[in-house]
């Protein structure tokens, strides 16, 4: 049996979080990936996504040319071509990453891994021993029991497919429906989204949801929550999605179906019994430290992580903390509390700490500063259609809580609040701040 101090199952950015502490250490340090480097984030999930979001941003800004006194034809979007321009931007990612692990003085190894033992992995006809093995393998798609669910298509799909369809119903009204359906929608695409719950977005601010809701509506996207989907159907070349909502029956024809239901942790074909790994239903038990609690040599970062949001700057964070408590023994806890998330659709909703809702239910003496922000300068001067925020301030402390943007470049001043919350900057200490003018960081003065 090969030796090694740490073996890494997933090339995903979890997995090369691990290696930067590990290497850096001195430690020997495989890592182990049947496809491309990289994982989900750079080949079939944030990067190309962006891609297409970016060019459903110029749609966007062509379609507001008048506004700025500008006379252009009806633009003409070319799907194929764009789907070129997104692989092309894509392309070189793997091999960098092999060139980067290179460097480091990683082994990289291809192919499939699984348990055969507490501290022992199969990959291909290779047997491994290592005293530490971290599962970073990432999630995939929920799978949906309903007749029909082999006629889904998944989000690696649509990055890959250079024909538009004329319609597309997702189900589920998470993140990745909603930033696809834009894209969609902006394209021209006839959109319909499916939630089962009440809520969309779970997770974002309730009334920052609203906003993009009516934007999505505005858009020309169906939006029906509360809605369950009972099957789908094959019918003259198109795909028939039967659900109920209000206890009717409903049907919506489509040329492609998406299912967008969550993504649950991908450790099906990794037999986590052979490494006497305890979980519930994929969902693997772990400490603080991100380490298995019936196999202490056994960390977990990244999508595989159950209780954690599943984004890419988390993945390398939770990955970077599993190195060190490799390094260091297991004493670096992950801590969520400051980061932002973007939703990025057109315009973006991003949020940072509390929803409202949230404050309030742990008790907090909260003030929500709701500030519909359209005629201010800045949103006038970019023709901006939504440009919205509510910031929640602790009251006897002046802490920013929570922030929620939705237009208004909210993805990046989102940083400046996620900054100041996490170095206890107060509303007021942000407000005494000079600031470029004009700028749509100026108006976080005038937001609290
Ligand atoms: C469409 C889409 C858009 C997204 N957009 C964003 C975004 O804009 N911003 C953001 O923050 N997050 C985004 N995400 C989420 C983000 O991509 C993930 O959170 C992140 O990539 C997870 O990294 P990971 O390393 O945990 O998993 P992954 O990157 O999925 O890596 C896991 C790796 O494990 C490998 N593997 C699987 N089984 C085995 C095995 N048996 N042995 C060895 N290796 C194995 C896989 O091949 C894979 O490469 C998006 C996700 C999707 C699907
Ligand atoms: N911008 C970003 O950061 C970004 C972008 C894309 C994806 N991601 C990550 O990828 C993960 C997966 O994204 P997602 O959009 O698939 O999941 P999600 O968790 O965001 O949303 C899934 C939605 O599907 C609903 N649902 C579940 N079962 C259903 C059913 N049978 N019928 C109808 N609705 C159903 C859920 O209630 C939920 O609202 C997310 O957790 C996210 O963290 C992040």
């Amino acid at each position: 049996m090969e030796k090694y101090d740490v073996v890494i199952l997933g090339g995903g950015n979890a997995g090369m979080g691990v290696t930067v502490a590990t290497r850096a250490a001195g430690l020997s340090v495989a890592i182990i990936e049947p496809h491309d480097l990289g994982g989900t984030c750079p080949n079939r999930g944030c990067t190309p996504k962006k891609v297409l979001v970016a060019a459903a941003h110029a749609l966007d800004e062509i379609g507001k040319a008048d506004r700025h006194a500008i006379i252009v034809d009806k633009p003409r979007l070319d799907w194929a071509a764009l789907i070129e321009r997104e692989k092309a931007i894509i392309r070189e990612i793997p091999s960098r990453l092999s060139g980067l692990m290179a460097r480091r003085g990683v082994d990289v190894i291809s192919g499939e891994a699984t348990f055969i033992g507490s501290n022992a992995i199969r990959v291909n006809d290779r047997e491994l021993e290592a005293k530490n093995i971290v599962i970073a393998t990432g999630s995939k798609p929920r799978p949906l029991p309903i007749p029909g669910a082999h006629l889904l298509t998944i989000s690696d799909d649509i990055l890959n497919d250079p024909v538009l369809p004329r319609a597309v119903v997702f189900v589920g009204g998470g993140v990745i429906a909603f930033e696809l359906g834009h894209v969609y929608a902006r394209a021209g695409v006839d959109v319909t989204i499916i939630e089962a719950l009440p809520q969309l977005l779970a997770g974002f601010d309730e009334d920052a949801v609203g906003q993009l809701r009516g934007e999505s509506e505005r858009l020309g996207i169906g939006i029906h929550t509360k809605a369950w989907v009972k099957r789908i159907d094959e019918a003259n070349g198109r795909l028939r999605v039967s659900f109920t909502k209000d206890g009717i029956e409903r049907l919506v024809e489509a040329d492609r179906v998406v299912n967008c239901a969550g993504r649950v942790a991908n450790v099906e074909g990794i037999d986590l019994g052979a490494g006497v790994i305890v979980h519930r239903e994929g969902r693997i038990e772990i400490d603080d430290c991100l380490r298995s609690r019936s196999n202490p040599d056994v960390y977990v970062c990244g999508d595989t992580v159950w209780n954690s949001p599943q984004l890419s700057p988390i993945a390398t964070y939770e990955g970077a903390i599993v190195g060190r408590n490799i390094v260091d023994g297991p004493k670096h806890r992950p801590n969520y509390t400051h980061i932002p998330a973007s939703l990025y659709t057109v315009p973006t909703l991003a949020g940072v700490g509390l929803t409202e809702a949230k404050a309030r239910e742990q008790g907090l003496r909260v003030k929500a500063h709701v500030n519909d922000m359209k005629d201010w300068l800045s949103a006038k001067t970019y023709a901006e259609t939504i440009a919205w925020s509510k910031i929640i301030v602790e009251e006897n402390t002046g802490r920013v809580v929570g922030a929620h943007v939705v237009g208004h470049a909210g993805e990046e001043l989102i940083h400046i609040f996620a900054l100041a919350m996490k170095h206890g900057i107060t509303a007021s200490q942000l407000s005494d701040m000079v600031y470029c003018f004009p700028t749509f960081s100026a108006d976080i003065k005038n937001m609290m």
